[in-house]
C-alpha cells in the first residue's frame, strides 16, 4: 500500500536524517515505529503521510509514484490516510463533535449526511458523554481519543499515530492501544510511532526499529 525504495531525507543544508530506508506497509498490517529520541521517526511519518518529500528515493503510495503526485491530488490522497498528531491539534474553539466533523464539513458536506457517523464514532472511541464540551476541558487521554475520532471520520485505509500514549497513565495506554488493535481487526493498517517498550510488549506486532537514520523490520 505504501512502499519505500532506498529512501534518504535531509532538512536543508543539513545531514541526512533518514537514510537508505526500504519499507513496505502492506493493507491491514500492524506495526509499531520505534527507536531513541530525535532518530526521525516524526520525519519517516511525514513521509509516508506525504507532508514531506524524499530528497532521495522512491515512495509509491496507492500504487503512485509520490513524485508525480500533483498538488491537486494530494488531498484525495491524504483522506485515505488518517494522522494523530503528537500535540493533537484539536482546535479549542470547536467541541469535540464539531474537531471530529470538521473534515467532512470543510468539504461541503450537509450535517445531517454524517452526524450519527460522527456520534457513532465519538461513542466508539468512549467519548459518548464527552461531544459538546471543548477540548480545554477534556483530560489528556480524552483529547487523544478524539484526535484518533478526527483521524477516523473519513475511513482512511492507514491510520499513523504520533505517540500516541505518551500523555496517558499505562491503564489508559492499554485501552487506546486496544482500540487501535479492534480498527485494525476491522481492516485499516495502522503504525504507532512509541517509545513505550511496554507497550510493544503486548502485542506480537511487527517492528520497525530506527537507529541511526537506518531502519531495521523485525516480522
Ligand atoms: N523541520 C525540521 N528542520 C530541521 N531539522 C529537523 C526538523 N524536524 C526534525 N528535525 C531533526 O530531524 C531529526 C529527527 O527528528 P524527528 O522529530 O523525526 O525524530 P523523532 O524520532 O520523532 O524524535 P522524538 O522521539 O523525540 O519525537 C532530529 O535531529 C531533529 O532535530
Amino acid at each position: 500500500m505504501i512502499r519505500l525504495e532506498n529512501v534518504g531525507l535531509r532538512y536543508g543544508m543539513g545531514p541526512e536524517v533518514l537514510r537508505d530506508i526500504s519499507l513496505n506497509i502492506p493493507e491491514r498490517s500492524f506495526q509499531f515505529l520505534s527507536g531513541p529520541s530525535g532518530t526521525g521517526k516524526t520525519t519517516l511519518l511525514r513521509l509516508l503521510f506525504l507532508s514531506l518529500k524524499p530528497t532521495r528515493g522512491l515512495i509509491t503510495i496507492f500504487g503512485k509514484d509520490r513524485a508525480r503526485i500533483t498538488r491537486e491530488e494530494l488531498p484525495l490522497i491524504r483522506r485515505r490516510i488518517g494522522v494523530v498528531f503528537q500535540d493533537f491539534r484539536l482546535l479549542d474553539h470547536l467541541t469535540t463533535y464539531e474537531n471530529v466533523a470538521l473534515p467532512l464539513r470543510v468539504r461541503g458536506r450537509e450535517e445531517a449526511s454524517y452526524r450519527n457517523d460522527v456520534v457513532d464514532l465519538l461513542k466508539w472511541v468512549g467519548l459518548g458523554d464527552r461531544m459538546h464540551v471543548l477540548p480545554p476541558v477534556l483530560s489528556g487521554g480524552e483529547k487523544q481519543r478524539a484526535a484518533i475520532a478526527r483521524a477516523l471520520i473519513e475511513q482512511p485505509r492507514i491510520l499513523l499515530a504520533d505517540e500516541p500514549t505518551g500523555n496517558v497513565d499505562p491503564q489508559l495506554a492499554r485501552r487506546l492501544l486496544r482500540l487501535l488493535i479492534e480498527l485494525n481487526r476491522m481492516g485499516t493498517a495502522v503504525v504507532i510511532a512509541t517509545h513505550d517498550i511496554g507497550l510493544m510488549d503486548q502485542v506480537d506486532a511487527r517492528r520497525l526499529v530506527l537507529a541511526g537514520g537506518r531502519l531495521d523490520i523485525y516480522e
